[in-house]
């Protein structure tokens, strides 16, 4: 038991040290976090989405940028499509689940808004559909996969890839980047110590 703890915790590491030597996903990662700045200086907002132990992360990063993560400053614009029962039974209910976030998309999406679409797989049809809702409504698109997710890779302005294939690691993974991407918007916006 101890040494099948220690291969899982090994797994993580190897996958965290692959994302720290790939240069080229470290510079997605400050492309995102420009593209958030920018979105959210000029008074527009991140939306947020995913399915299942995505859909935590969606709601858990929209609340880090709504509350606080590391400090106190005044509140970020952000929305997880994934929180409100009521709009996502009667979406999926008159129109079918896979319309679950293009509708929302279409609802709250405005030109200069960003969508953060998170999907292990690349392939789930709501997300699919909520990138595809984004391209018509000038929505910007940032897409959070694992190496498997090429499908997911063209239809986004950004995607940060996660080097595995097996859905917990790149879970692990997007949550790692989505906590820094917080903390860089947060120090950016407010530069710690400064007057808002
Ligand atoms: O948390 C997990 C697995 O770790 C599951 O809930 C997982 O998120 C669900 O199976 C999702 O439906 C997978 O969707 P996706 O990441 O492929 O878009
Ligand atoms: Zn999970």
């Amino acid at each position: 038991m101890i040494e099948a703890i220690q291969g899982e915790l090994g797994a993580t590491i190897q996958v965290l040290q692959a994302m720290q030597a790939d240069r080229d996903l470290c510079k997605r990662v400050a492309d995102v976090v420009e593209l958030s700045v920018t979105t959210l200086k000029a008074g527009n907002k991140i939306l947020f989405a995913g399915n299942g132990g995505s859909a935590a992360d969606a709601q858990h990063w929209a609340g880090e940028l709504v509350s606080r993560f590391n400090y106190d400053r005044p509140g970020l614009a952000a929305i997880a499509l994934t929180t409100d029962t009521s709009i996502l039974t009667a979406i999926s209910n008159d129109y079918g689940y896979d319309y679950s976030f293009a509708r929302q998309i279409e609802a709250l999406g405005r030109e200069g808004d960003v969508l953060f679409a998170l999907s292990t797989s690349g392939r789930s049809k709501n997300i699919v559909r909520a990138l595809a809702a984004c391209k018509e409504r000038g929505v910007k698109t940032v897409g959070f996969t694992g190496s498997t997710g090429s499908d997911m890779q063209a239809l986004c302005d950004h995607c940060l890839c996660i080097p595995s294939a097996h859905t917990p690691r790149i879970q692990e993974g997007h949550e790692v980047l989505g906590h820094m991407i917080c903390g860089l918007i947060e120090q950016r916006i407010f530069p710690k110590g400064a007057k808002s």
